[in-house]
């Protein structure tokens, strides 16, 4: 029985690290960069002028003025240096305000965040060197997996790094002045109003999704709305100056975001023993990536860190099981699994004996299990794994992350 495992999520190649360096800017090569767009706004009252197109809400197009905003940015402004002394950047999507911002200044008080329109241009962000790290959602306790930054997990190659969890306490904003009766719409992300239906059925008026938190606060304080509120964080009311009506009015009062940190370059486990080789696979050409030998630095605990895999499995009885049952015999916990469709082969063939060819779905599935690359018993779950791909044409990949800051 054969297992096919593809997705690698972490370690790069030494063709990759060689190229990487190649291409990185050198030091002398780096113009100071002032990115406009990317320092926080505290306040509205400079919102005025200009018109741009923004979010989509149900085919009708919001108009927001945005001059003296900082600009979410786009795949087509990824084109700037970065200056080296400048302090952390980190890209998410979003506007400023929204819970990704704050997971953001949770994981690093200090950085400079730089919204973004979509999750793609924060992981672009990164890989451009416009921004050292990237902060996107991954879970959250009441809605479950963000497929979306699952997907794009693979087709980008950051290293997970880091791991943020933020309790999201959602909040009905509105202008000064405004009482809740006044209301005839509630905007936010679909994932707000979706956790805080009991709330928003009790107030009775048309929900109205937006692209993020941030934006919907944003567009009712830009735009003067006394008849709209927004559900949104607490950050956001004073960046927009808005009021909060209500507080905490998601239905499960325990609603946390579980956020990834991303980067160029992996976090290293601690240990005093070299790395042990690893097979590597990029998930949609299987190109042999990398077989590291040592480790590069040693800056971080072993205690905390979890490894995340992702992979193919061929069809059969208990391939799952028997896939999972290197991490169980090694007493190794594992703390989320997740599939996906694989898009580049969505079906297989297989014999059945039955009724002749059946076509099965193919998934990857995500793995996170909580052990160092740099244990013993770690490294001997996943030898156990690669000798199945020797024997049963099985790959595998991993990464380490911190858990929380
Ligand atoms: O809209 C925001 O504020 C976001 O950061 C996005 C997002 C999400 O993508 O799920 C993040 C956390 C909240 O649970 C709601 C929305």
């Amino acid at each position: 029985m054969a297992l096919k495992c593809v997705a690698l999520l972490g370690w790069r190649s030494e063709y990759e690290y060689s190229w990487w360096n190649r291409n990185k800017p050198s030091k002398s090569n780096l113009a100071p960069v002032t990115i406009r767009w990317f320092s926080r706004q505290r306040s509205i009252n400079s919102v005025q002028g200009g018109k741009v197109a923004a979010t989509h809400n149900h085919g009708r197009k919001f108009h927001k003025d945005l001059t003296s905003l900082p600009k979410p940015l786009t795949v087509a402004d990824l084109s700037v240096t970065l200056d080296d002394s400048s302090k952390v950047r980190i890209s998410f999507k979003g506007m400023l305000g929204s819970y990704s911002e704050d997971a953001a200044l949770k994981a690093y008080p200090k950085c400079e965040t730089v919204p973004c329109d979509e999750f793609e241009d924060a992981f672009k962000a990164v890989e451009l060197w416009l921004a050292e790290k990237a902060v996107l959602p991954i879970e959250n306790s009441s809605g479950g997996s963000i497929h979306r930054n699952y997907d794009l997990l693979l087709r980008h190659r950051l290293h997970i790094v880091g791991e943020v969890q933020l309790p999201v306490n959602l909040c009905l904003l509105a202008l000064p002045g405004v009482r809740i009766e006044q209301l005839k719409r509630v905007l936010s992300h679909p994932q707000a109003l979706a956790v805080s239906d009991i709330f928003l059925c009790k107030l009775g008026v048309p929900r109205e999704n937006v692209d993020d938190t941030g934006f919907a606060a944003q567009y009712v304080a830009s735009n003067g709305l006394r008849d709209a509120a927004a559900v949104a964080s607490i950050r956001a009311a004073e960046v927009y100056g808005l009021n909060v009506l209500a507080e905490k009015i998601q239905d499960d009062s325990d609603n946390i975001t579980r956020f990834l940190v991303l980067a160029r370059d992996p976090i290293i486990p601690r240990t005093d023993k070299p790395f042990k080789a690893t097979f590597l696979f990029h998930p949609y050409n299987l190109e042999l990536l990398y077989v590291p030998s040592r480790v590069p630095s040693f800056e971080y605990n072993i205690s905390s860190f979890q490894t995340s895999i992702v992979f193919t499995l061929e069809e059969g009885p208990g391939i799952l099981f028997k896939a999972l049952a290197v991490f169980a015999l090694r007493d190794i916990n594992l703390t989320k699994i997740e599939s996906r469709p694989q898009r580049k082969r969505p079906l297989r063939v297989v014999d059945d004996s039955n009724t002749g060819a059946a076509r099965y779905f193919d998934y990857l599935f995500y793995i996170d299990f909580e052990a160092s690359m740099a244990e013993p018993r770690a490294q001997n779950a996943l030898g156990h794994l690669q000798v199945w791909f020797l024997v049963f044409n099985y790959a595998y990949f991993g990464c380490c992350y911190a858990i929380d800051f």
